[in-house]
């Protein structure tokens, strides 16, 4: 191993625990962005990130992003962007994540305070965005303070941009990427974003793909208000009927998306990416394991793999307006609201995907014969990625794998979207790489979300030798 790099590994280890006590104080801060009462929260983290970076001597602004489309009393949080050296004679590396979170109470079943980061004795740190993606966004911030107290020079230039609303679709972002890529991101030569998981356990990846999504709302209203289903059950058709009945002509219990000519849209398989699937170390124990649960659709790994990285899928998520407390409650909700979405694959363009979604919808809708009300809207929608893994920064990547973990990664592709994905490699033209910290058990989006002190603290290494071999590698291509 360089001397540089050994320095540098060393000074990790021995600042872990202050490391951690910085996830503690980001997990601390609930910003969820997906709660209006919580925006001044998601603002707060934002605010955390700018004075940890310029404690650390990084140039930093917090960007305005303006009013939220659809909630204009809602002022959008902060793009942070970040400097960190500007030498002409280094490589510059963009590096985007997301300070945000998802949802998180208590009674939805955490075993623990979701915003208290709680670390058990198998090291397992346990804590709303501990590795979706607080964890992977202090890992760069980490690896700045851990060069500096190990005296290496850093070896490349850094660019930063977290944001606050990935969870809600990056809302705004699009066009502050697009408007910076000739000005604050001009130098970057690569682009690196931490925020994903391997498919198991043990085996790091690289990741090269991720599907897009399209979230929709079906709203479903009659009455004028809530009514006494004693009183009115039998005399007025109710919206809650008609909406799960709706919601139940999308998807089958094995997957299978019932919206007709969906499947038309998806890209053949060829028999170069089927020879793909046989080789990547996954197998249906990692599936049960993060699942929890022996409850696949499929028995077979290549065609969960494929279920997950290729083919499309549609979930539904939840009905707002419908009654879902403990206890029984008979009313008759006026209006609900049901939430699904679609993760879509190559080549799947988004307004295709949502006019087959709304003709599908319609038609159901009207063979109920229905007198009630139905609206149905995209709420955001983000595009699939796929990117080439030759490239000089998944050469750096892959090296820095093999330094940090003593194994080659497997080249993957991700079931879950990071929308500005593709945005960042259009507009600044340069190469995406996906290099993800944490692993399949962390739970992301769930109750227990949690990332082993052992992914955060060689996750911290893995990001800073990966900038040494990112400086090392001759520059083939853009
Ligand atoms: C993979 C990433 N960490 C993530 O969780 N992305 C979200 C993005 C999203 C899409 N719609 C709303 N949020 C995801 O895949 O759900
Ligand atoms: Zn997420
Ligand atoms: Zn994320």
């Amino acid at each position: 191993m360089a001397p540089k790099l050994d320095s540098y590994f060393k000074t990790v280890d021995s600042l872990a625990d202050s490391f951690i006590d910085r996830l503690r104080k980001a997990v601390a801060i609930p910003s969820v962005s997906a709660d209006e009462e919580r925006r001044p929260d998601v603002v707060k983290m934002g605010h955390f990130l700018k004075d940890e970076l310029t404690a650390l001597g990084a140039h930093v602004e917090a960007r305005p992003l303006g009013p939220q489309p659809h909630k204009e009393h809602l002022e959008l949080p902060p793009v942070i962007v970040a400097r960190y050296g500007e030498d002409p004679k280094k490589r510059t590396i963009l590096v985007y994540g997301h300070y945000d979170v998802q949802p998180a109470l208590k009674e939805d079943g955490w075993a623990t305070e979701p915003f208290e980061l709680t670390i058990d004795d198998k090291g397992r740190m346990y804590g709303r965005g501990s590795t979706d993606d607080k964890g992977p966004v202090l890992g760069w911030i980490n690896a700045i303070e851990a060069h500096q107290k190990a005296g290496v020079d850093f070896p490349v230039n850094l660019l930063m941009c977290f944001e606050g609303m990935e969870e809600y679709g990056s809302e705004g972002l699009d066009d502050f990427i697009n408007a910076e890529a000739k000005k604050f991101f001009k130098d970057a030569d690569a682009v690196c974003i931490s925020d994903n998981y391997w498919l198991g356990t043990e085996k790091p990846c690289l990741t090269y793909g991720l599907r897009g999504c399209n979230y929709y709302s079906i709203e479903i209203s009659g009455p004028g208000q809530d009514l006494h289903s004693g009183v009115f059950g039998g005399t007025a058709q109710e919206p809650m009927t008609d909406l799960v009945r709706v919601m139940g002509s999308l998807v089958d219990t094995n997957g299978k998306i019932l919206i007709s000519g969906l499947d038309d849209l998806v890209a053949p398989m060829t028999d170069e990416e089927k020879s793909l699937y046989g080789d990547i170390a996954f197998t249906m124990d990692n599936l049960y394991e993060s699942l929890g649960s022996k409850t696949g659709i499929y028995d077979d790994k290549e065609r969960t793999l494929m279920g997950r990285w290729r083919y499309p899928s549609l979930s539904l998520h939840g009905i707002e307006g419908a009654f879902s407390a403990p206890g029984a409650k008979t009313v008759i909700p006026a209006k609900v609201i049901g939430k699904f979405s679609i993760r879509t694959v190559p080549n799947m363009e988004i307004e295709d995907v949502d006019k087959l979604v709304y003709a599908h919808i319609d038609k159901v809708f009207k063979s109920l014969g229905s007198k009630n009300t139905l609206k149905t809207i995209n709420q955001h929608s983000g595009k699939w990625w796929v990117a080439s893994p030759k490239h000089w920064n998944f050469t750096a990547a892959a090296k820095a794998v093999q330094e940090v973990w003593g194994v080659q990664p497997d080249l993957t592709r991700e079931g879950g979207s990071i929308p500005v994905t593709l945005t960042f490699e259009q507009a600044t033209g340069k190469n995406v790489l996906l290099l993800p910290m944490g692993s399949s058990t962390d739970a992301a989006h769930s109750i227990n979300e949690k990332l082993d002190r052992r992914n955060y603290i060689e996750g911290i290494k893995l990001l800073g030798a990966y900038l040494h071999y990112v400086a090392e590698e001759p520059m083939k291509e853009s």
